[in-house]
Formats: C-alpha cells, structure tokens, sequence
C-alpha cells in the first residue's frame, strides 16, 4: 500500500448523512462517475458550510461506526472512504446497515484525493498507519484511531510494538486525545493519537483521583473486559464463534501492549512513574468494555472522597457520568452511546476501593471519542452527532 497519490480519482462531492436518502431522488443527482452531486463548500468552520472529512479504513468496525455517527452530524459531510480488501466496493456491500444512505463507494488510499478534504478519520490498522498519515497532505486535520502516535516515548513504542517509530517527527507533533482531559491541546492540534478503549476506560476514572493524591500510585490493578469487536473485523482464528462463544478468554497477560499507554497518562497526572497490573479479557459479546479497578487510597482517605472528587471532576462533562451511590454500571447502559459511567465501592480490604468503569468500546473507546475530538478541532460544540442515547436492553 503507498502514499496518497494526487492523479487520482478526485471526489468533489461530501455527502451529508443527517438526511435520510430521498428515494427516487437522490439517484438523479448522480454523474457519470456515481458520485452524488451536493452543493457543499469546503471548511470553514466559523460559517454555516460543512467540513469535508474523509474516513480511512471505513470498511473496518470502527470506521463503520464514524460513518453512523456522521449521519446525524449536521457539519460534517462524507468526501471520501477507503479500503483495503475492500476497495471499488459499494458500501452496501460491506456494510448492509448503511446502504440507506447515499455515500461514496469504497476506494482504495492510493486513489483518493484529499485537495478537496478538511479532515480525516483513520481507522486503519496500527503499524501501517504512521506511514500512511507520513503520505497525507499538510492541510488536513487527522484524527487517528490507531495506536500509532499515542506513545510519546518512542523507545517505548518501539519495546511494545516491534519496530521503530517510521515517522518520529509526526509523533512529537500529536496530541493524545483523552477528550476530557486535554480538551484545551486538542482544539489546536493537527494530528491527534485517539486513545485506546482499555486506556480510555482506565484513564477517565484515575486520573482525578491521582491528579488529587487520593490515591496510591503502586498497588493499581486493573481487570478489564472487552466485547469482540474491540478486535477488529478482519478474520482471526481466535475470533471465531467456537472459541469465544460461553468462554471467557484472558490474553496479553503482562504484555498488553495497552500497559504503556495507561502508565503514561497516569504518570503525565501523578508527576512521577506509575507501574499497573492490567489484565484484559476477551468476553462473548459484540461491544462493550468494562474496567474494574482496584486501588489503594491515601492514609486518611476514604472511599467516600474518591467518589466525591470524581463527581465534582466530572459535574460539567456531558460525557462522564458518575452513578449514584452504589449503581452498578453495566455495559448494557452505554451500548451505541459515547457514554462512560462510573462508580466507586468501598473494599472489604481496609484502605482500599474498587472502581468500576464501562464504555463501548467502538464510541467512547474510539470513534465517538474521535469526532468528539475533530469537533474541538473544527471549532464546533464537542457533543455535536454524539447525543445518542445508549441502546437498551
Ligand atoms: N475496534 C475497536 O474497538 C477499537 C479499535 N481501535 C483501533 O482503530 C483502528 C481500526 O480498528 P478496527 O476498525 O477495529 O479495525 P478493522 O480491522 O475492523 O478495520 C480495518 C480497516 O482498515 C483497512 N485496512 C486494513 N489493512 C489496511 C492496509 N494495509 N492499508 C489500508 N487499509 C487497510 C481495512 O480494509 P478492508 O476491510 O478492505 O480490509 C478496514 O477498512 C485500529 O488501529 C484499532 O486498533 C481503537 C479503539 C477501539
Ligand atoms: C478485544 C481486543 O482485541 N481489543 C484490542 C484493543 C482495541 C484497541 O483499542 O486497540 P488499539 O490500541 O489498537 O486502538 C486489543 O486488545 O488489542
């Protein structure tokens, strides 16, 4: 796979998701190519035109899943999508659940376009991604879904991920986009490095409580959960019904290529390392995350005060919701939402408190947490096209 080319196929059309397809219509509209006609102007956020964002890797669960999520969007238009496996197919075929709209067909990077793009979604494979971003054109805003540029460490990068960093200047020039945490660097950055789901479900609890010394920096342990779409769409052999299905699977047991990342910005909120036990388990259902967290609080603390401080960190965040007292969240209550809810239990074990923490995994844990971020960056209300309720039962 290359670089973007610039002879190739232009796409000058964005195509606006909060309007269903007019049937009957819509297909009119069409040029010789297919491509939908729309009057849409480029970029400018601070008037009413719409921005021109491009979705790379949509045939993937997570760019899927911005592309649901733009359909009530009501300044993001879709320019152009990409694929690998799966480029000159139409959507529909890759995604039946989306061919009620009327969206570009899947193309592959080396054919797209960007002059007439303001900003990309990447939502390809980490590894590969550092090298196609490298490839893209300056003007774009990118937020990136991949594990790529989240490590600010690039020994780090290199210790968890196998192979040096192939694009070390990028890397110094991203922003790690924890929404509610670094919402202020977020809104200048070019490049942002989207969390992971596991990070983001850790982070959103721990880093008040650390950022107010409420809680010990050794002795944090973290059981995680992860639905299977967390894993991606590609075929695996350990993604099979049979081997996931009534089964609960444990994997990345000490080496979860998460650890650094959840170090970091625990660290980036204590002023000093930070060490974690995290283990992640794969668990027969489609999505959904949970993190339940087992800390030690500072001599003097009491369980009431960790819930406290977080309801007061979190008392303006649309996004972050600490239950009431004693709720139990459930990952039912945040399905298709970019909720995170949370709650903290005191521990049989004096001095010590359990955190729970729930997600899904393909919004909060990553693309609604991406357009959250591209959001900040155009200039709009951050919860724009995010305010779905979650799916329940
Ligand atoms: N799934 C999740 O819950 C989360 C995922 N992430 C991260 O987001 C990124 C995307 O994940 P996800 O959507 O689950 O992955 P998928 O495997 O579902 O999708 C990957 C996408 O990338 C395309 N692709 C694969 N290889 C290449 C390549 N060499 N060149 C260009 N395009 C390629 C695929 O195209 P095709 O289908 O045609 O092969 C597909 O569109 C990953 O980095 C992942 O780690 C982050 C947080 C949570
Ligand atoms: C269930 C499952 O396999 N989950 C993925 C995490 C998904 C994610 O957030 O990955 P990135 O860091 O690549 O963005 C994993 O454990 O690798």
């Amino acid at each position: 796979m290359s670089a973007v080319s610039s002879s190739s196929l232009c796409l000058h059309t964005a195509h606006f998701w909060n309007k269903p397809k007019e049937f009957g219509r819509g297909r009119k509209q069409q040029d010789k190519k297919g491509i939908v006609k729309c009057s849409i102007k480029s970029g400018n956020p601070s008037s009413q035109n719409a921005v021109r964002v491009g979705v790379l890797g949509a045939s993937g669960y997570t760019g899927s899943e911005v592309l649901r999520l733009l359909a009530n969007h009501p300044q993001f238009g879709i320019a152009l999508m990409t694929a690998d496996r799966k480029a000159g197919q139409p959507i529909s075929s890759a995604f039946p659940h989306l061919s009620t709209r009327d969206l570009p067909d899947l193309i592959a990077i080396k054919d797209a376009n960007f002059s007439d793009v303001d900003a990309v979604f990447c939502c390809l494979p980490h590894g590969t991604t550092q090298e196609i971003i490298k490839g893209l054109p300056n003007h774009l805003k990118i937020v990136d879904l991949s594990a790529d540029f989240r490590l600010k460490d690039l020994s780090e990068y290199e210790e968890w991920y196998g192979q040096p960093h192939r694009a070390p200047d990028l890397q110094k020039e991203a922003v790690y986009g924890l929404t509610e945490v670094s919402r202020e660097e977020i809104k200048n950055a070019r490049l942002v490095a989207n969390p992971g789901c596991y990070p983001t479900s850790v982070q959103l609890p721990l880093v008040p409580l650390i950022k107010a010394s409420l809680v010990e920096i050794k002795n944090i342990i973290i059981d995680a959960k992860s639905g299977v779409s967390g894993a991606g769409r590609s075929p695996k052999e350990n993604l099979l019904f049979t081997e996931v299905t009534e089964g609960l699977n444990s994997y990345g047991v000490t080496r979860h290529r998460h650890v650094p990342e959840i170090e970091q910005g625990l660290a980036d909120a204590a002023g000093s390392k930070v060490t974690v036990s995290f283990t992640p388990h794969l668990i027969p259902m489609s999505r959904g995350m949970q993190s339940t967290i087992y800390v030690e609080m500072a001599p003097g603390v009491r369980t009431e005060d960790l819930y406290q401080q977080l309801k007061l960190s979190y008392e303006d965040e649309e996004f972050v919701v600490v239950l009431e007292n004693g709720a139990i969240p459930r990952t039912h209550s945040v399905k298709g939402s970019n909720y995170c809810l949370i709650n903290v239990f005191p521990d049989r074990i004096p001095g010590r408190a359990i955190i729970i923490s729930v997600i899904d995994n393909l919004v909060k844990g990553a693309s609604g947490q991406a357009l959250q971020n591209l959001n900040l960056i155009m200039g709009f209300p951050e919860n724009l096209g995010l305010q779905y309720l979650p799916l329940f039962p």
